[in-house]
């Protein structure tokens, strides 16, 4: 049995964070763990509250895992503060786990996830380590201070990542304005680079579309499939969870974590050599 292990927020509504974390283990057949960063209150329609955890209980729950377990890959999701992101590196650091971090900045609603003051640590600290990144564009933005208009100012956005220490950068595309078609930008430091593109979905069903996705690229990599077929299936898992939306809550609804095990015969996820 593979063992992963997500970092992050927990979201009492379910669809993003720990939860949409530990659902996405589940249904990849790997065995999930949980680090929890903060507690938030939310629904689909916003969260009310965030209540950070201590740094000192955030590494407590880490050491109990490492003292346990053997981990087969590490993702991150919300952080919240500069505290918890070095006490995060600090742990990490010589653990020699392939870690994905997915840089969550503001939910759906728009409330913030990442305090201002931990940008700087997330960038000198953290992504050092990281194996993978998944930025939307804003966190590409925020993260590397470079502007994204256009594909070819995404390439020089990766290149700041890996001066940063990074493996591979999946730009998201899911906040690009392309009305047909939600296109992801995936670099690997050695060069080479492809995009993946599936129909874009009409729906406003998207709390946790970041979250699910690098928990699948997780869960894959965990049980030792190559970076690039782990990243391309993940692609492949948040698209059917996108389509096949389960309508719940009265704003962002959740994805559907069940669809990819019901449908994963029926997505094809068009790559193309950038
Ligand atoms: N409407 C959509 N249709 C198809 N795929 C989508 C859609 N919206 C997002 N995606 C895909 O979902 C994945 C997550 O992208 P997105 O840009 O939504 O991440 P995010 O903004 O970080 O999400 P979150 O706000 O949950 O953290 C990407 O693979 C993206 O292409
Ligand atoms: C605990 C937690 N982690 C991450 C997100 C981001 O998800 P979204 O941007 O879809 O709201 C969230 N809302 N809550």
């Amino acid at each position: 049995m593979h063992i992963v292990t997500t970092i992050a927020g927990s979201d009492s509504g379910g669809g993003a964070g720990i939860q949409a974390d530990l659902k996405t283990f589940q249904e990849l057949g790997v065995f999930g763990t949980s680090v929890i960063t903060a507690l938030t209150a939310q629904n689909t329609m916003g969260v009310s509250g965030v209540f950070p955890i201590d740094h000192s209980f955030v590494e407590k729950q880490f050491q109990a895992l490492i003292e346990d377990f053997s981990i087969a890959a590490i993702k991150t999701g919300m952080l919240y503060s500069s505290d918890i992101i070095k006490a995060i590196a600090h742990m990490i650091h010589n653990q020699n786990i392939p870690l994905i971090v997915d840089p969550v900045m503001i939910a759906k609603g728009g409330e913030s996830l990442l305090l201002q003051e931990a940008i700087e640590a997330m960038r000198s600290s953290l992504l050092p380590l990281a194996t993978i990144v998944t930025p939307n564009i804003p966190e590409a933005e925020a993260l590397t201070g470079r502007k994204i208009h256009d594909v070819s100012d995404i390439r020089e956005v990766a290149q700041g990542f890996f001066q940063l220490g990074v493996h591979c950068v999946i730009l998201k595309g899911g906040h690009l304005a392309d009305p047909n078609f939600a296109i992801d930008y995936v670099f690997f430091q050695n060069g080479k680079s492809f995009s993946m593109q599936t129909p874009r979905i009409q729906t406003s069903n998207t709390h946790g579309t970041g979250c699910t996705f690098s928990a699948a690229i997780t869960a894959f990599l965990g049980q030792g499939f190559a970076m690039d077929k782990a990243i391309i299936e993940a692609k492949k898992f948040i698209q059917l969870a996108i389509l096949h939306d389960l309508s719940i809550g009265h704003g962002y609804g959740p994805t559907n974590h069940f669809a990819y095990q019901l449908h994963k015969d029926s997505c094809e996820v068009l790559i193309y050599e950038t």
